[in-house]
């Protein structure tokens, strides 16, 4: 599936601008962005329930919708599965999954005792849909939605209504069903823990428009910009300002070439990428050129958080804050000096808003 150039504007306001992305079978693609940036409305269109201002729509190489030609939602091959899943209350298990199918009766029927008996749900074929748990309807309107076997699976915001245990578990189970069935999937989170788990690709929304995209590594690894590296973790954030190409801070120099001289940079780096070391009568570690010079600092607070610790620390260099996560119990006491240091090669360097232009 390949959308080009959508455009799509609510009374004067441009909810998705310019929105290109191609997903491939076999592959999930997630749409993550936070609430309102425009990702239900790209569904929406690639549904075909709502219609572009600009922009084409491909499935299979073919046109289905620019602004002059429409193909209706129903012949796009395209499987729809949404948080309000919405079985037909007054149909069977069986009636709801057979719903989109052609074929013979006895076709019908293998088709959907295979896919009940695929997500452990043949025992329930005669039961009807308020008999089920949520979990249970969650599988069914999984299935339901694969059955005709649509080239497109378009998934908007799919496990939100289920508590978290149970999320992980359908989550794991959606995926492998999704991959033995070969369709393109495009799904729609704001969370990007779901995004992490769940994709092969990600496209990062932000205000209508696809701020990055690429593998879930590397969108971690590598992202675009501030914003970027914060929607998937807490971020410290060390500002300096360019001296000669090079900018100061409390781990030693960074090099800093594409910024103009006086321009201030925002060094990011994630609480998991520092390390912390003791003080040896006022001393730290030495140098190293993986991490630079260690910087003297005070623990201001050092919270347990279940499978890490969250240690808060105030640099003795400029009194800013520090958060460093520890994979373990370590809950020094305020007041405690220790040294921290940063992985260089975990470090983002973007120019601080307002200095974008200078970069
Ligand atoms: N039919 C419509 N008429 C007018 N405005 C709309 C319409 N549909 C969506 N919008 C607006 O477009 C913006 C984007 O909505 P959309 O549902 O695509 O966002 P989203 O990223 O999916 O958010 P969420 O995760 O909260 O669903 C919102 O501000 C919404 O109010």
């Amino acid at each position: 599936m390949e959308i080009q150039n959508i455009i799509r504007v609510f009374g004067g306001r441009t909810v998705v601008d310019d929105v290109s992305l191609k997903v491939m079978p076999g592959q999930v693609t997630c749409l993550l962005g936070p609430s309102g940036c425009g990702k239900s409305t790209t569904l929406r269109v690639i549904a075909g329930v709502d219609m572009q201002d600009s922009g084409n729509i491909f499935i299979d190489g073919n046109l289905v919708c620019d602004t002059v030609f429409r193909v209706p939602p129903e012949r796009r091959s395209v499987g729809l599965m949404f948080q309000d899943f919405a079985l037909f209350p007054h149909l069977s298990v069986a009636e709801n999954v057979a719903f989109g199918l052609s074929g013979s009766r006895a076709e019908k029927r293998r088709r959907v005792e295979q896919l009940l008996e695929r997500v452990d749900l043949l025992g329930h074929i005669d039961d009807y849909p308020h008999q089920l748990s949520g979990g249970e309807q969650q599988r069914v309107a999984l299935v339901r939605a694969l059955a005709p076997r649509p080239k497109i699976m378009l998934m908007d915001e799919p496990f939100s209504g289920l508590d978290n245990r149970l999320r992980d578990e359908i989550r794991d189970d959606t995926l492998s069903v999704l991959k033995e069935e070969g369709a393109a999937v495009l799904l729609v989170t704001h969370e990007p823990d779901e995004a992490m788990r769940m994709a092969d690709e990600i496209a990062l929304m932000r205000h209508g428009k696809i701020a990055q995209q690429g593998a879930p590594y590397n969108i971690y690894n590598a992202p675009v910009d501030r914003a970027a590296a914060a929607f998937f973790s807490d971020i410290n954030v060390i500002r300096g300002k360019v001296k000669n190409l090079l900018t100061e801070t409390a781990f030693g120099q960074f090099l800093t070439p594409a910024m103009p001289d006086g321009s201030e940079v925002d060094i990011i780096i994630r609480p998991q990428h520092i390390r912390i070391d003791f003080d040896r009568n006022g001393r730290g570690p030495n140098p190293t050129p993986e991490t630079g010079v260690a910087a003297r600092a005070v623990v201001e607070r050092a919270r347990f958080m279940g499978s890490e610790s969250l240690v808060e620390f105030r640099m003795d260099y400029d009194g800013t804050m520090l958060k460093v996560t520890v994979p373990a119990v370590f809950l020094p006491r305020p007041g405690t000096a220790m040294w921290l240091m940063i992985r260089r090669d975990r470090c983002f360097v973007f120019p601080a808003p307002g200095h974008e232009r200078a970069a």
